[in-house]
């Protein structure tokens, strides 16, 4: 199969999200802010939420895939439990005495088992109730209702930890430790999962390994005409951009990179908490972000040249025309008070995942936003979201296109 994203706006055809689970139970008043959540979860009613997405997708023709089952069926196989196994039983974490015991204890786990265990984590208390006691001052010092493998409910965001542009997929450094392990779960599927086992794409980047090079999928917009527009936000760097660029032009797989200096601040994350497409010209966007600094990186004269033209705020629509071949983009700012922008921009209002040109699904309670996309000719789909918000995602950032049209 030949997976590619060729526009943000062109027709769907297949995405990877992930359905909530044991993750979301275990978010705590306590542990919420470390794990980047803003709430806790009425997690049933979030599970019934994320399913009627799944729903709205599939009854629009979109294939989905489970996160949840790719990662079960890549631990089958022994190569992939093996990678992963490694990486998440690191000795920097655990110490050099429990470690191996650890390690070894989890691979007896089956797949559906240590798929759940790394996804939503496991406590001492859970690894006792099946394992020995294993002598070791690491493994003491914990509390019993501490966790011995930390959950990861920001699964759901499939956007962020791999993004497809087009022919190839970055496996993303995370820029926050919550989100480490994500990276390490895509980098043994797309290695070893039947579905991309020896598909032709590229992978542009090193996974976590990069890191402090960050770069998140939610900040990757790819708009089109072989051009990519990027924020570099609280989670992606200027230097992960460069390494992007080098690696999607020497493979002639884009030929424009227009990189924004977003604020960085958590309200605005990923550029796609502010801005997004939905269309092949036309941008939904949030009135608080004003205009940004930008830069349009091109080829330079070697393989690891780029050629850099810097563009003043004022400049920053025109910059992402001239990227997309157009004299001009369309840029649709609702036309509400200060505040009620404020609360859209934070429930995801522009949030908006694209189904085809002009159609998009958004979250129900953004209805100033909606209204005004709708007056504007685009066909809004609404999916209700109180509780899936509460982890600052909306459509766009739940969902991993891995199979795009251009528009
Ligand atoms: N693209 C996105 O904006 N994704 C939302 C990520 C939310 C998640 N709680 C995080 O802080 O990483």
């Amino acid at each position: 199969m030949a997976f590619h994203v060729d526009s943000e706006a062109g027709r769907l055809h297949r995405v990877i999200l992930h359905r909530p689970d044991l993750e979301l139970k275990r978010l705590t008043p306590s542990n919420k802010d470390a794990l980047l959540f803003d709430d806790v979860l009425w997690v049933r009613r979030a599970r019934a939420e994320h399913d009627g997405f799944a729903d709205v997708l599939r009854d629009r023709g979109v294939a989905v895939h489970l996160f949840g089952d790719l990662l079960r069926e890549t631990l089958t196989l022994p190569e992939a439990r093996r990678m992963v196994l490694d990486r998440v039983f690191d000795e920097k974490e655990y110490g050099p005495v429990v470690t191996d015991h650890l390690r070894a204890a989890f691979d007896e786990l089956s797949a559906a088992e240590l798929t759940e265990a790394l996804v939503g984590g496991m406590t001492k208390r859970e690894f006792l109730a099946r394992f020995a006691e294993p002598t070791s001052v690491r493994f003491h010092v914990m509390d019993l209702d501490d966790f011995l493998l930390d959950p990861l409910p920001n699964h759901i965001f499939t956007r962020d930890t791999s993004a497809w542009v087009y022919d190839g997929v970055s496996i993303n450094a995370m820029r926050w430790p919550a989100r480490w392990h994500e990276t390490i779960h895509y980098e043994a599927i797309y290695r070893h999962h039947p579905l991309f086992a020896g598909g032709s794409f590229h992978v542009w980047s090193e996974g976590q390994a990069a890191y402090p090079s960050t770069i998140e999928g939610g900040d990757v917009l790819v708009i089109g005409n072989g051009a990519v527009l990027i924020g570099m936000s609280e989670r992606t760097t200027s230097q992960a951009v460069e390494m992007l660029a080098q690696r999607l032009f020497n493979a002639g797989s884009a030929t424009t990179i227009v990189a924004l200096d977003m604020p960085k601040r958590r309200a605005f994350m990923h550029l796609d908490t502010v801005m997004t497409m939905v269309d092949g010209d036309t941008f939904t966007k949030y009135a608080g972000l004003g205009m940004l600094r930008s830069y349009t990186i091109e080829p330079g004269a070697g393989e690891r040249d780029l050629k850099v033209t810097d563009h003043p705020p004022e400049h920053m629509h025109r910059a992402v025309a001239a990227a997309l071949g157009l004299d001009d983009i369309r840029v649709l700012t609702a036309t509400q008070d200060v505040h009620s922008a404020e609360r859209e921009q934070w429930d995801d209002g522009c949030n908006v995942l694209a189904l085809e040109p002009g159609v998009v699904l958004a979250y129900e309670r953004n209805v100033t936003t909606n209204t005004f996309l709708r007056k504007r000719g685009i066909e809004v789909i609404e999916i209700p979201g109180s509780e899936l918000g509460r982890g600052r995602g909306g459509p766009r950032c739940m969902s991993c296109p891995i199979e795009r049209d251009p528009v």
